[in-house]
């Protein structure tokens, strides 16, 4: 059976990064996914909008939906404090163990869990089996018509404080207008956009900001 795409990221990281580096891990897919295979992964220009929307948050908990292969969830894990930890929610049987093996070989496997199921059927758990009281920062990267969906679900489920960050990729393409509908005009969110564009591509793409106000 011939290897999936996301199987041979994996490989070429394995082979070229720097065991334990994180920042070799990131370089390593860009430059495989700008050169080789483009890939969904955020990327290294969008990546710096993630880089400093994290440093700002500074969260002790944080969540992303959508790990694909952990690109992101490495960018992310790479910046967090010791204490701080990085739940990754991803439902293809196919990727998990891929991107396991990724952030394992940046060294940040210890900062990471990733949790297989949709994020529909995790984020009701998050209190009662994992253990999380509110979430500092979310990142979502998953199917784009979930954004919004799911950020209700982690209003509902009493996962967001007063201040907690929500940053969303993919604003610009492929676009999630429901997300934006949602916490643009809402008296509940305080809301940035942040022009860029598409990972590895000519392409306009966006991020939006949203600070949840309580
Ligand atoms: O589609 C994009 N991302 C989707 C990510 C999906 C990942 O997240 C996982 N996932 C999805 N839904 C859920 C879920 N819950 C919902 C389902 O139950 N629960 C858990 N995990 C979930 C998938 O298994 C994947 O691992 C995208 C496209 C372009 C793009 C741009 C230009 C082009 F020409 C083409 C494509 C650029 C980007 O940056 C993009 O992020
Ligand atoms: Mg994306």
């Amino acid at each position: 059976m011939d290897q999936s795409k996301e199987q041979r990221i994996l490989n070429s990281v394995s082979y070229n990064a720097i065991k334990g580096d994180a920042e070799s891990v990131l370089d390593c897919i860009d430059k495989y996914c700008s050169q080789k295979e483009w890939a969904m992964n955020v990327g290294d220009e969008k990546g710096l909008i993630l880089d400093k929307i994290v440093k700002e948050a500074d969260p002790t908990v944080a969540l992303e939906l959508g790990t694909y292969c952990g690109y992101s969830a490495v960018r992310i894990a790479r910046l967090l404090k010791p204490s701080a930890h990085l739940f990754s929610i991803e439902f293809n049987a196919e990727f998990v163990p891929i991107a396991k093996e990724i952030i394992e070989i940046a060294g940040l496997e210890d900062k990471v869990t990733i949790l297989e199921g949709h994020a529909q059927d995790i984020i009701p758990q998050l209190k009662t089996k994992y253990n999380v009281d509110t979430l500092d920062f979310v990142f979502l990267d998953h199917w784009k018509d979930r954004y919004a969906p799911d950020t209700i679900l982690l209003e509902q489920y009493g996962l967001l404080r007063k201040g907690s960050i929500l940053l969303a990729d993919n604003i610009g393409f492929p676009g999630a207008p429901d997300f934006l509908k949602h916490v643009r005009n809402n008296e509940h969110y305080e809301c940035t956009h942040y022009p860029s564009h598409l990972e590895y591509m000519k392409a306009p793409d966006a991020m939006e900001k949203a600070v949840y106000l309580g």
